[in-house]
């Protein structure tokens, strides 16, 4: 056995191509840690059928961002720089939720390479039953199966680490230099949304994206910041105000130069390429909103990088 540390970085996955835009969705509706429709024993037919209906929609802003999800190469990226940062006795692997790699394929590839430590880093900072409890339960079932056991850690969240807040905070201030007067500019953080019935069962994804705004808003005394939620799916009573809404709001009160800071995602992928940067602009542009900016996502900043070196450091 080999006594490196395999870094097994936890993602969603995108699809790679537009083809795989209707099996990527299909497999994220069966999943009833993200979704619950109806009983368990329909909802993989229920979810061919949403998953084909929604894809018809779905491929056209795929297609928009040049024709696939980069969430693989920017997750590969990341664990490569990672690997540089923490040296000789790690080992970087990415298990997607929905899509290529997925965690089986990420096991295999650790075992064939005789580790036995694991440390499942997961991407999302901000913990939610949806995302990292639903890697992290799709890790266990794979692990179970598994016929190797494995010395196990989790990083589940970093929403308060110094490191991310850093990284944050430096994506904010470049984003704040390209506008003439950052006196004049609003800040809109956008996060992920996700229905109110998770926060109301006890989720802390709420808590943690609140904390994260306090927390990088300390660095900017005197500038205005909105915290708003953007893609919503389905007719059940999502987190408020809608990022849609909020940029209206803004629109309507005056507001010129606006820049969004995407939360909850610390790579590009559909709701920053698609959902900010083509969908949002359009209707800011439209409301008179003429410096509609967004600030970059952290994907392999090297203060991020340093902040997930440390988180995984941090475990021994
Ligand atoms: C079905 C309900 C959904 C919940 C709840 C949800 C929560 C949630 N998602 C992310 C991050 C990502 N979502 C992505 C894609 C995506 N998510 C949903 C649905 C829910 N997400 C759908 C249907 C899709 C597919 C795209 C679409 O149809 O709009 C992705 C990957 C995007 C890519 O580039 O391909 C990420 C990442 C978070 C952080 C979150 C709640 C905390
Ligand atoms: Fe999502
Ligand atoms: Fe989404």
């Amino acid at each position: 056995m080999s006594e490196k540390t395999a870094v097994l970085l936890l993602q969603m996955g995108g699809p790679d191509s537009l083809d795989a835009v209707e099996p990527f969705l299909c497999n994220l509706f069966s999943d009833r840690d993200i979704i619950r429709i109806g009983p368990a024993f329909l909802q993989p037919v229920i979810a061919r059928i949403i998953s084909r209906r929604r894809a018809k929609t779905v491929v056209e802003y795929y297609r928009r961002m040049g024709g696939k999800s980069p969430l693989r190469e920017l997750t590969e990226q990341q664990g490569a720089e990672l690997e540089k940062v923490l040296g000789e006795g790690y080992r970087c692997f990415v298990a997607m939720r929905y899509w290529k790699p997925d965690t089986t394929s990420a096991l295999a590839a650790i075992k064939r390479e005789g580790i036995s430590r694991i440390v499942a880093l997961s991407l999302y900072p901000h913990y939610s039953r949806a995302t990292t409890g639903s890697s992290l339960n799709e890790l266990e079932r794979v692990l179970a199966q598994a016929k190797v056991r494995f010395d196990l850690s989790y990083v589940r969240q970093f929403y308060d680490h110094p490191g991310y807040i850093g990284a944050l905070v430096e994506k904010v201030e470049q984003g704040l230099a390209e506008f003439s007067d950052r006196s004049a500019v609003q800040l809109v953080f956008s996060a992920h949304g996700l229905p109110r019935s998770f926060i109301d069962s006890g989720d802390p994804y709420l808590d943690h994206i609140q904390a994260t705004v306090r927390l990088v808003m300390e660095h900017f005394g005197g500038i205005r910041h909105h915290l708003a939620f953007q893609s919503r799916a389905g007719p059940v009573k999502w987190l408020e105000p809608s990022t849609e809404s909020m940029i209206g709001e803004l629109a309507k009160a005056g507001c010129k130069d606006l820049l969004m800071v995407p939360l909850s995602f610390v790579s590009d992928h559909i709701e920053t390429l698609y959902e900010i940067d083509i969908q949002y602009r359009e209707e800011a542009q439209k409301l008179g909103i003429a410096n509609f900016r967004r600030s970059e996502s952290l994907n392999s900043s090297p203060a991020f990088i340093q902040c997930l070196a440390d988180l995984v450091r941090s475990l021994g």
